[in-house]
């Protein structure tokens, strides 16, 4: 059987480049993650669509997967509920292949809770003012929505002490380096290989 692949759990504020940084990761060379497609309550954007962004449910199909234990976290974020389907990471996971998540930092705490040994990366704005200059330029949102996400994201970086690994997206280049090399070296850890050498040492 092949070994588990690594659960990476990529985080952040609203609007400090999470999804930006993953498209560009999954478009690099010798990339080999498999990407969790996220569900949500949330109304579809112009140029989104069904399957590749997210899978857009209604709250009554969203609640009966929640109640029925199929989703592996959720959390209600400004107004909608967002959630990873548990399914497809634990199948993907026990093929061998590592999975990628974007979610926001409730969600990805309480993966942590339920995945400890997954590996978790804080993304952080380079300051607040470029934080907020990125969600108003990205023209997705009204400002009643971008106060918003700009209160939350305040609490959200505090909670930068839980992660394993804070990257700050200054250039979007160097934070896909910065994560690729993380999630490489991790890879290499001690904790990570040893039960493969465990059975050898036993016989030896
Ligand atoms: N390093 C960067 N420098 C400048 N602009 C950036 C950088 N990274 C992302 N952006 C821009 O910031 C805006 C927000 O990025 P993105 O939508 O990827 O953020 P997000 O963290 O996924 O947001 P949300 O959590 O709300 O989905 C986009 O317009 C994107 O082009
Ligand atoms: N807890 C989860 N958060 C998720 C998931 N998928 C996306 N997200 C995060 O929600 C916010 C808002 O996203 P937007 O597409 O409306 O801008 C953002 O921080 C996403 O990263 C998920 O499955 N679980």
């Amino acid at each position: 059987m092949s070994e588990r692949g690594l659960l990476i759990v990529l985080s952040g504020p609203s609007g400090v480049g999470k999804g930006t940084v993953r498209k560009a990761i999954f478009d690099s060379e010798g990339n080999e993650f498999e990407y969790s497609i996220s569900m949500t309550t949330r109304q579809m954007r112009t140029g989104e669509k069904e399957g590749v962004d997210y899978f857009f449910r209604s709250r009554e199909e969203f609640e009966e997967l929640i109640q029925t234990g199929k989703m592996l976290e959720y959390a209600e974020y400004v107004g909608n509920y967002y959630g990873t389907p548990l399914d497809y990471v634990n199948q993907t996971l026990d093929s061998g292949k590592d999975v990628f998540l974007e979610i926001e930092v409730q969600g990805a705490m309480k993966v942590k809770e339920k995945v400890p040994d997954g590996v978790f990366i804080f993304l952080t704005p380079p300051d607040f003012d470029e934080l907020k200059s990125r969600i108003v330029n990205r023209g997705t949102d009204d400002m009643a929505v971008i106060d918003e996400r700009m209160k939350v994201a305040r609490e959200e970086v505090d909670m930068m002490r839980h992660y394993d690994y804070a990257v700050v997206n200054d250039k979007v280049d160097l934070a896909v380096d910065r994560i690729k090399k993380i999630i490489e070296s991790e890879h290499y850890r001690v904790d990570r290989v040893i039960h493969r050498y465990e059975k050898m040492l036993k016989e030896f």
